[in-house]
């Protein structure tokens, strides 16, 4: 046996069934903030880190997405099974598998542990979530555990401080005493015998090492009892949506008006002790115009994150994609097409990449197809911007506020479209196959904890900091140096503006917008705009504030006065489908692996938007709003 020296890295792979708490092993020990949340299917890629042991030991940690099996069927379970199989070329194949188990869960852990134990890698098995177990009664004989199985078993709680102290020291023990770890490794398909006689193993090792309390998880099963209901479920889940659109519009408000004097105060002092000029218009045009503009939306995306975070944490997700699971079948969309078109809420982009877990290659791509269609958090801004300045801020029934009630509509035309664009692309596409029956753990409710809730949301809100601080600055000097550049001609009359590269720019591409109700700021605005949908925020702040426009104002209050009530209709039409955004593109293209299904969402999507723009621009101006 070769001796293990200090500064030898071990590799090791974290392999269980999904949602059994590996991402939050991970996190625990490599100190990453990966993502976790209370649902099947959050990790979709691998992901690595590093573990120092006091001990001297360094560990490289691959987390890895859940899989029940070696028989991959879906392309993040491939990428489990190809790490665990040494298959990648890339990568080195683990010394080591720590396998990850629910305590709470043994029996569906056990059997693939008992497939993995005949991969032939070395191994050891982590009973993770043992807080919850302890509470339910269950009591597992760690010693029996491992002697049926041949190697090391011990017990962890990964979210709590100190509560993979005892793993980390198996870790080191198991390095120290198998040095030179290696092993071959070999895996077939198991047939049906094989398949039985694995399970019966496995219920054979339960029996000796586990006891289950007489009474299960109660809890769950009450409240499932109500939200699972087919109807009582949906309306919990309808008045979740609405408290949570409406918490987005209300709540956010005093904040935004903070920040908001807060930026009006720096453009004060910034006029007051800049010398007028280039400079100054820089400062207060551009940067607080612009990316001021931006930021000021920032307790809005905050407040909606908070409401996905808890609802993640405690485990609602699953049962939400379970309740809209007859819906979405109708639209021709796979039940587990939910989550995927849930995270798009936030983002198109963890969105597009979280449809890994659909095995179905048509389901996957139509998921991919419509996950754009889903209001992301970056058009947050585009609509609270026109909703905030032409709808009135009224209370209606009673208790909603109309601006609230605009911006839900706003969301459920996105996801109204998105369920007609996919039974059309079914239709389309490919006839109408059947697809197969939705299978999703549900997993136990969970109380959320206050630290991953409140680290989760420093992190969204740090990027969306840092995108207002790159990529929407880098678009906003852009459009400033346009519409800046070349400055008024001496004894010129119109606005400096009208002069502008900007405003070239913005007439050659008029006539193509002026018959959706778009005038030239906004039409200079789109191109920007693809960067990200923030930027035609920041782009319209810099242009009307260049032009002019009273400077105290917000540009809110500049808009009403200078658009009409049709044109910012037609605004948030384009804004619902328009593909403004690049990355997603990008992400489509890598997902695919083809540039065809890029092409066809950015072609699908420009169409339904000019199209949306074009209806309402005309119909609002025919009822007076031109
Ligand atoms: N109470 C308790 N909760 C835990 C523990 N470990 C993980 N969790 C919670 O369990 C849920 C799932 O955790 P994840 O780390 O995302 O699970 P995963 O195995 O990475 O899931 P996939 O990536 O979907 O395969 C989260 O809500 C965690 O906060 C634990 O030891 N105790
Ligand atoms: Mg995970």
């Amino acid at each position: 046996m070769n001796a293990v020296t200090n500064t030898a890295i071990l590799r090791c792979a974290l392999v269980g069934t999904p949602n059994c708490g590996k991402t939050a092993l991970f996190n625990a020990l490599t100190g990453s903030r990966q993502k976790v949340a209370n649902y099947p299917g959050v990790t979709v890629e691998r992901k690595s880190g590093v573990l120092h042991t006091e001990s001297g030991l360094c560990f490289n940690i691959v987390d890895l997405p859940g899989t029940y099996s070696l028989r991959a069927r879906s392309p993040d379970e491939e990428i489990t099974r190809d790490v665990i199989l040494g298959k990648l070329a890339s990568e080195t194949p683990p010394d080591f598998l720590v396998c990850v188990a629910d305590s709470t869960n043994l029996r569906l852990a056990l059997r693939l542990v008992l497939e993995l134990r005949r991969v032939g890698r070395p191994m050891m098995l982590v009973l993770n979530m043992m807080d919850i177990a302890k509470k339910r009664g269950i009591e597992i004989d760690t010693n029996k555990l491992s002697e049926a199985l041949g190697f090391p078993v011990v017990t962890s709680i990964a979210v709590r401080k100190g509560g993979t102290d005892a793993l980390v020291k198996a870790m080191d023990d198991f390095a120290l005493t198998r040095a030179g770890m290696g092993g071959v490794c070999s895996w077939a398909p198991p047939n049906a015998a094989e398949l039985r006689a694995g399970q019966n193993e496995a219920d054979k090792i339960i029996r000796a090492a586990v006891k289950l309390p007489a009474k299960p998880d109660t809890l769950t099963t009450y409240l499932d009892s109500v939200l699972l209901h087919p109807v009582a479920g949906l309306i919990c889940l309808f008045a979740i949506l609405f408290v949570m659109f409406q918490a987005v519009f209300t709540w956010a408000q005093p904040v935004m008006d903070g920040i908001d004097a807060g930026f009006g105060i720096l453009g004060d002092l910034a006029k007051t002790y800049l010398p007028a000029g280039l400079l100054q218009s820089f400062i207060t045009d551009g940067v607080i115009g612009g990316v001021g503009g931006v930021i000021v939306f920032l307790p809005q995306i905050v407040i909606l994150f908070f409401f996905i975070l808890l609802l993640e944490d405690l485990g609602y997700m699953a049962r939400a994609a379970f309740l809209m699971d007859r819906i979405m079948g109708g639209a021709g969309l796979h039940g587990r097409a939910f989550i995927p078109l849930l995270s798009s809420f936030a983002c198109a982009i963890p969105g597009i990449m979280s449809t890994r877990v659909i095995d179905n290659k048509k389901d996957r791509l139509t998921t991919i197809l419509v996950a754009p269609l889903m209001t992301c958090s970056a058009r947050i801004p585009v609509y609270t911007l026109i909703v905030g300045a032409f709808i009135p801020a009224k209370t209606v029934f009673g208790f909603a506020s109309l601006q609230g009630l605009v911006m839900f509509g706003l969301y459920a035309v996105g996801i109204l479209s998105a369920l007609g664009v996919s039974f059309i692309a079914k239709q389309f596409f490919w006839h109408q196959e059947m697809s197969p029956p939705f299978m999703l753990e549900l997993p136990d409710y969970k109380v959320p904890s206050a630290k991953s809730v409140v680290l989760a949301l420093a992190n969204r809100a740090t990027a969306f900091l840092k995108r207002a601080g790159t990529t929407i600055f880098a678009m906003t000097i852009l459009i400033w140096f346009l519409a800046s550049f070349p400055q008024a001609p001496a004894g010129a009359t119109g606005p400096a503006i009208d002069y502008s590269l900007a405003a070239m720019i913005g007439q050659a591409l008029h006539p193509l917008l002026a018959p959706i109700g778009f005038n030239w700021q906004i039409s200079v605005a789109l191109i920007p705009g693809m960067a990200a949908r923030e930027v035609a925020v920041a782009a319209l702040g810099t242009v009307y504030s260049i032009s002019g426009g009273d400077a105290e104002a917000q540009i809110g209050t500049l808009l009403a006065h200078q658009w009409s009530l049709a044109t910012a209709l037609a605004f948030l039409a384009w804004y619902i489908f328009a593909p403004q955004c690049a990355s997603t593109l990008a992400v489509i293209k890598r997902e695919t692996g083809s540039w065809k299904w890029m092409w066809i969402t950015f072609g699908y999507m420009l169409a339904l938007a000019y199209v949306a723009a074009f209806i309402t621009y005309h119909v609002a101006v025919m009822l007076g709003a031109g």
